[in-house]
């Protein structure tokens, strides 16, 4: 099986190429617009990563001009992104009007929000990531 991408609606196509790809730096790979279905899919990846997408959906405004409620989906946690230089990132994101809701104070971990209130997660090359196998640390109890 092969990771494809994650798809998230966006209210705002343009705030949201700006934030993903002027502030993180991620690359547009290709759109599709659907008049019938009235959205726009536009693909995103990074360099290191070029098969792991992110789908942008924007749903165009009804003819009437309203737009749909998308409501928090507090269901969904983060996007995260390893980054070579984390102050540096967030200093960029931060001129770019970007709030950074956890600053990175231990050179890290940082988190941000895309216009659409996503959470993303930025976490320093090199920093120490969570065990890959959680259980390596624990005690083995014996009782599964
Ligand atoms: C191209 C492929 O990666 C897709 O994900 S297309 C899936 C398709 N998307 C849409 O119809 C976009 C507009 C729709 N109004 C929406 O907001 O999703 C689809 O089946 N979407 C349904 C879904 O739950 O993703
Ligand atoms: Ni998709």
């Amino acid at each position: 099986m092969r990771y494809l991408h994650t798809m998230v609606r966006v209210r705002d196509l343009d705030a949201s190429l700006r934030f993903y790809c002027d502030g993180l730096g991620l690359r547009e790979v290709r759109r599709m617009d659907n008049a019938g279905g009235r959205f726009t899919l536009v693909f995103l990846s990074c360099d290191e990563t070029p098969d792991a997408e992110i789908e942008l959906t924007y749903n165009w405004p009804a003819a009437d001009g309203t737009t749909g409620d998308y409501g928090s989906a507090r269901n969904f946690g983060h996007l995260a992104f390893r980054v070579e230089d984390i102050y540096a990132t967030c200093a960029h994101l931060q001129a770019l009007g970007v709030t950074i809701n956890r600053p990175p104070r231990d050179g890290h971990m940082a988190f941000v929000r895309s216009p659409d209130r996503i959470s993303i997660e930025l976490l320093q090359a090199g920093a120490p990531l969570p065990p890959r196998e959680p259980w390596a640390s624990m005690a083995n109890t014996g009782s599964w």
